[in-house]
């Protein structure tokens, strides 16, 4: 893991830039022969600036919270994590996106090799819940028909500022047929959930035999979060 950091950082310096927005190649370094895993999948992180994507992306890697000032996303990064996943190493490459419009250019040209999507909003800013249905229909237009999709209702921590309520989430998630959960990168919760669920997944895709039962994200997420005893 602190392989794969150490080899972002070196690659930096070189990166292309257009309109000062750094370029990254879409392949990225799936097949980084220095690295071990037995599958990798992309993961990319959307929704409106603000949101917490970054923030989501660093408790997961590094089990820390960017608290402080906030610093907005430029263009697209991304950072590599391997989880274990029933025995097997999955490797995620986690595409961490800028939610400002004036980027969404650069963004859409990624969707296509994503194996699934963390879209992100806010519950403390209901302008961002609202833009979600915009949001899904970007993901309909340029990615892939069978990615998978995950509502994430992020600074679910912030009880006292909510404005967008969990049954909200859950109703939109379920009008879309979308797995749904509540997050928060400060406290943690459900992040490497959020995580697991999409690495679950491509294991399943990859290793799944003609007859077995198709791997459900929603249900599985759902049935954790059961496990859990909670989820907000
Ligand atoms: N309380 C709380 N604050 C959060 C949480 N997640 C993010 N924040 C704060 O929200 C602000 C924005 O977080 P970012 O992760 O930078 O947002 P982003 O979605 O990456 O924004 P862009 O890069 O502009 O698209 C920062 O000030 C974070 O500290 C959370 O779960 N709880
Ligand atoms: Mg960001």
């Amino acid at each position: 893991m602190s392989k794969a950091g150490s080899k972002k950082s070196s690659k930096a310096a070189k990166r292309p830039t257009a309109n000062g927005i750094p370029i990254l190649p879409r392949q990225g370094s799936l097949q980084g022969a220095s690295e071990f895993y037995d599958f990798a999948c992309k993961v990319m992180l959307i929704g409106d600036s603000g949101v917490g994507k970054t923030c989501v992306l660093v408790r997961f890697k590094d089990g820390a919270f960017l608290s402080g000032s906030f610093i907005s996303t430029v263009g697209i990064d991304f950072r590599n994590k391997v989880v274990n996943v029933d025995g097997a190493k999955v490797k995620l490459q986690i595409w961490d996106t800028a939610g400002q419009e004036r980027f969404r250019s650069v963004t859409h040209a990624y969707y296509r090799d994503a194996h699934a999507l963390l879209l992100l909003y806010d519950v403390t800013n209901k302008t961002s819940f609202d833009n979600i249905r915009a949001w899904l229909s970007e993901i309909h237009e340029y990615a892939q028909q069978d990615v998978v999709i995950m509502l994430l209702g992020n600074k679910a921590d912030m009880q006292a500022e909510r404005v967008v309520k969990r049954e909200e989430g859950e109703k939109l998630a379920r009008d879309f047929g979308i797995a749904f959960m509540e997050t928060s990168a400060k406290t943690g919760l459900n992040v490497e959930l959020a995580f697991m669920a999409v690495a679950k997944d491509l294991k399943s895709r990859k290793t799944r035999k003609p007859n077995d039962p198709k791997f459900s994200v929603t249900e599985y997420v759902d049935q954790e979060k059961q496990n859990q005893g909670c989820c907000s």
